[in-house]
């Protein structure tokens, strides 16, 4: 029986609720691997009825019982609890928030679940409340020991995967913070995590330029040539397969796309835009290079459509189903290690 995947809350007036009920209901029928929801018993069930889903739960007191309990009820470890009131953000639901989503970090570090399938919080509200991260993924990442520098994000859906080198910071501050140690190192770690969780072995790697035409030989800017093109070398001379820099304008096109497995990109919305244009419905954020798999729906906490039945499920499912994968690839290297 697989370790079951801890589903944290996200914040509680946000779709997060809504679409970890819609998917358990979905479990048989998408094929999902065994999953519990930290905290949150009665305000899933309300966000459940909100789109028509009558969601049987049962508090567990311990991991090990999710397993047995997930095909008749959902799994909801521990009694933390709060109000529903979809599209009203609060400072108690940010708070619930954060101790669903510490509590679900330390179950996979500590190895009590499999991975961890982060709902999505509005970093804003959270900050509020004494949250002192960029994102989810630096969080994750220091509850597991690693520095933020060496969490990876990547977004990936069916057609295309992309990394943001830099992410959650002002375009401004993307051409100082751009260097290509920093590039190195993060392709370096997106390379190694697509070969071991998911199975792609000597990826290709699409490196994009930061400026039109990449620079078009310096007249529009410096940085591809003085800072990307040199990584691009020196992760070819580690033997991973990277090219680069391309002009980022065409490296989206289906012909450029079919031609790497991941494209490295500069900043948060070069890779962000043409993922959720493609695939927004089925879009995964996962956080490579941690010793626990982490995945998160692509979108954010939607509090508008909140309750309103208007909420996609696809991309919570995909971030369920992608963990349960990644989490049973790495379960398996462990077994033949
Ligand atoms: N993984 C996470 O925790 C993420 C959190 N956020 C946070 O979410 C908050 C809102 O961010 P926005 O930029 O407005 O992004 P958003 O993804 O919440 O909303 C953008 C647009 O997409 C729609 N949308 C989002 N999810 C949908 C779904 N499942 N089905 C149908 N339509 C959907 C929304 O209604 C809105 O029109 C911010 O505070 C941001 O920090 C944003 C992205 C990811
Ligand atoms: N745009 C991605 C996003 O906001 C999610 O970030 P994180 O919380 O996964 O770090």
């Amino acid at each position: 029986m697989p370790t079951p995947l801890a589903l944290s809350l996200g914040d509680p007036a946000g779709v997060g609720p809504e679409l970890i009920g819609a998917a358990w209901h979905a479990r048989q029928a998408q094929g999902l691997a065994p999953f519990m929801a930290v905290g949150g018993a009665r305000l899933l069930q309300a966000a459940a009825a909100t789109r028509g889903i009558a969601l049987p739960v049962q508090i567990i007191t311990d991991p090990a019982q999710a397993a047995d309990v997930f095909p008749h009820a959902l799994p909801v470890l521990g009694d933390a609890d709060g109000d529903y009131t979809p599209g009203a953000p609060s400072r108690d639901g940010a708070l619930l928030a954060l101790a669903s989503l510490n509590h679900a970090a330390a179950l996979a570090r500590d190895g009590l679940a499999g991975a961890i399938v982060t709902g999505p919080i509005a970093k804003s509200h959270l900050a509020a409340v004494g949250f002192a991260y960029p994102g989810q993924t630096e969080c994750v990442a220091d509850a597991c020991g690693v520095a933020a520098d060496d969490a990876v994000m990547m977004l990936a859906g069916p057609t295309l995967r992309t990394v943001p080198i830099t992410v959650h910071v002002a375009l401004s501050a993307v051409p100082p913070m751009l260097t290509s140690d920093l590039i190195l190192r993060r392709a370096a770690i997106t390379a190694a995590a697509l070969e071991r969780d998911f199975g792609i072995a000597a990826p290709r790697l699409a490196i994009a330029a930061l400026n039109p035409h990449a620079g078009e030989d310096g007249r529009m800017g410096h940085e591809d040539a003085a800072i990307i093109a040199p990584a691009v070398e020196r992760l070819r001379a580690m033997g991973i397969d990277a090219t680069g820099p391309h002009p980022a304008d065409a490296m989206f096109a289906p012909r450029s796309r079919a031609s790497f497995d991941v494209a490295i990109c500069m900043y948060h919305d070069q890779a962000l835009i043409p993922l959720k244009a493609l695939d927004f419905d089925n879009g995964v954020n996962t956080t490579l290079g941690l010793p626990v798999i982490r995945t998160s729906p692509d979108h954010g906490t939607a509090f508008a459509i909140a309750g309103r039945g208007l909420a996609d499920p696809g991309a919570t499912i995909a971030a369920i189903r992608m963990a349960g994968q990644c989490a049973a690839r790495r379960a398996a290297q462990k077994a033949n290690a």
